[in-house]
């Protein structure tokens, strides 16, 4: 090479938007490129001489340090791909294309940054996982945990917790939250639903820079310290609440992770509304809209589980048919509102009467079932049947008039009447007709 030439490559190295890096066999840096300062935040003084692998994020270290081994082995390689820790904290990915020179003694190599593109990439990732989540979820307790574990990817992280608008009441609520460790709660409530009603009513996010949102007392493992970032979740109508996130000590959130992050509120946001959504065509499936009871539907599952349950174990269950005496009368004299404000009644005294395990369901009109669990004699159910027909029969006020209410009760038990819902249903049915017959004669 002509002697000038040779004189002007340092000229040129430091022209190049990549970095430059020569490293020797000790992995210390021996030569860096103007470029380095730009993608890493040091100057060459503060590179040349010290350890390479010092400034690769440690979770890629290992790796690292095993490429580096392969290089100086002679074998070249082009798109290794880790990040590093600039000067001022923030991690930069870079693109690595290098060789070892054996004469020299030396790793080349040449050092893209591909933050950007690593950046664009984690969106679209989050995007996706956001709405995985949100279809994988059983409910919504296992969809924020989920939006938890990715948003802990994407940014440093050391709480999280979930502010939701309820839709009808409009009361806000904190339905998650949770440390680094796993501790709950994390916030003070009333604080926090000051600075998130802010955030819900501007649409703004809110960046917070001392322990203003924290419990007292709580996360003590931690030193104090650290931001907390409020985000709005806004979906195409409305701002249904708001993320928390709690930043790790002595640390707060860049612009670009601020920007990260409300890419992905708007992603979470979409996803926990369509989840909420989702969720309650599920319930208003399976239970009654009046009582707010199971439904027919659901209590055929639980009844299903409840009976493959008692052929594994040799349980017993009981089923209590229930059907309001003259009901129409109420509706005929009081008009139709008034028959529902006394059907709610009968429902919530019914469900007063049993354990919280039994099943009260509403099968429709004025008939309920009721699936007793871990029953022992029948004796048992005839005690529950006397307690729900004392409880009803005192006086419901409905429209200023205390209506005097009485039931007809039926019941069957598993094994003795039957070993299939279907079965027990129809026995429990014809009880209740039969209880409901001699009760006509015994008036008469
Ligand atoms: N208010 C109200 N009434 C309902 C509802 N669903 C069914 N009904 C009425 O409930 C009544 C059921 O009456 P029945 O069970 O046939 O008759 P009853 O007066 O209770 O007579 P017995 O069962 O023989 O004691 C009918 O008048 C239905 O129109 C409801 O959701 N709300």
């Amino acid at each position: 090479m002509d002697p000038n030439a040779h004189a002007l490559l340092p000229n040129i190295a430091d022209l190049l938007l990549d970095a430059v890096f020569l490293v020797d066999v000790h992995g210390r840096v021996v030569y860096v490129n103007a470029a380095c300062e730009r993608i890493f935040g040091y100057t060459p003084d503060e590179l040349i001489g010290r350890s390479m692998i010092d400034f690769v994020a440690p979770e890629d270290r290992a790796r690292t340090w095993n490429e580096a081994m392969q290089v100086m082995a002679g074998r070249p390689r082009i798109g290794f791909e880790n990040r590093y820790i600039r000067k001022d904290g923030r991690q930069v990915h870079v693109m690595w294309s290098a060789r070892w020179s054996p004469e020299n003694q030396l790793r080349i190599g040449v050092a893209r940054d591909i933050t950007e593109r690593k950046h664009a990439q984690e969106m679209q990732a989050a995007t996706y996982a956001v709405s995985e989540a949100a279809h994988a979820a059983t409910d919504l307790g296992a969809m924020y945990r989920e939006i938890h574990r990715i948003v802990a990817n994407l940014v440093p992280l050391a709480g999280f917790a979930v502010a939701t608008c309820d839709p009808k009441t409009k009361q806000l609520g904190f339905p998650y939250q949770m440390d680094l460790y796993g501790n709950s709660p994390i916030i003070q409530e009333p604080t926090t639903r000051q600075y998130c009603i802010e955030v819900i009513c501007s649409g703004q996010p809110m960046l917070l820079t001392d322990a203003v949102l924290a419990t007292p007392g709580g996360d003590t493992s931690m030193p104090a310290g650290g931001a907390w970032l409020v985000m709005p979740l806004i979906t195409q109508n409305e701002t249904i609440g708001a993320l928390i996130l709690k930043s790790l000590p002595g640390t707060t959130y860049s612009d670009k992770e601020k920007g990260l992050l409300q890419f992905v509120s708007a992603q979470v946001a979409t996803a926990m509304e369509r989840k909420r959504l989702s969720v309650e065509l599920l319930r208003a499936a399976r239970h009654d809209e009046l009582t707010g009871l199971p439904n027919r539907r659901l209590f055929q599952d639980r009844m299903a589980s409840a009976l493959a349950r008692c052929k594994r174990k040799q349980g017993r269950i009981a089923l209590l048919y229930l059907d309001i005496d003259d009901f129409k009368q109420v509706n005929d004299s009081l008009g139709h509102a008034a028959g529902d404000v006394l059907l709610q009644e009968v429902a919530q005294r019914i469900t007063h009467c049993v354990r919280e395990e039994d099943t009260v369901a509403r099968l429709g009109g004025d008939e309920f079932v009721v699936l007793l669990e871990d029953v022992r004699t029948a004796d048992d159910v005839m005690l529950v049947a006397d307690k729900i027909r004392h409880a009803i029969r005192q006086p419901i006020h409905v429209d200023g008039f205390a209506l005097k209410t009485r039931t007809s009760i039926g019941t069957a038990l598993y094994p003795e009447h039957g070993m299939e819902a279907e079965e027990l249903l129809k026995q429990a049915d014809k009880a209740m007709y039969l209880d409901k017959k001699f009760k006509a004669r015994t008036f008469k």
